[in-house]
């Protein structure tokens, strides 16, 4: 279960469906010099935080092991947000996570995957709005016997 934690948060790194945060600015503040009027809002990009090089070393390559107890700890909390970050956070964080482990547990007992001639690779993304594949994901499941 520790390394399909690793595998879950490894791919909500890169492929977050929330590409992008916004918050409202409740009064103005600064910050570093810079000036944010109230009312103003501040969109937090989420993708290329996931995928900036002087935090997570070769961005592009999966992973898992980023996430490891070790290297965990290390992480700063505003520089992986799959589920947002603060007071507003995602209230179902917790049950997509449960969800997610229970899923793919039950389908890995009983197939393996590989990838076909059908699997698009790369994969084309849709961007508008939630992150999603543009096509449909097709994959090979082999039976274990
Ligand atoms: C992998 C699955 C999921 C991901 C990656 C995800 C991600 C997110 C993100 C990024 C936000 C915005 C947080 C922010 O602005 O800081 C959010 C908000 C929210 N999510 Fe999720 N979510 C998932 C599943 C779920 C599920 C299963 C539920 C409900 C059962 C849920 C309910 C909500 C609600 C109600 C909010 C709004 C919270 C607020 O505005 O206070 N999410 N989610």
């Amino acid at each position: 279960m520790e390394y399909l934690d690793c595998v879950i948060n490894e791919s909500l790194r890169l492929y977050p469906i929330a590409s992008r945060l916004e918050r409202v600015a409740k009064a103005s503040v600064e910050i570093n010099g810079f000036v944010i009027p109230k009312d103003m809002v501040v969109m937090i990009p989420t993708w290329p935080v996931h995928r900036d090089p002087e935090i997570w070393p070769e961005p592009e390559k999966f992973k898992p092991e980023r996430f490891s107890k070790e290297n965990k700890e290390t992480i700063d909390p505003y520089t992986y947000m799959p589920f947002g970050a603060g007071p507003r956070n995602c209230i179902g964080m917790r049950f997509a996570l449960i969800l997610m482990k229970l899923a793919i547990v039950e389908i890995l007992q009983r197939y393996s995957f590989s990838v076909c001639k059908e699997t698009e690779i790369p994969i084309e993304l849709d961007i508008q709005g939630l992150l999603q594949p543009k096509r449909q994901i097709k994959l090979k499941l082999v039976p274990r016997s």
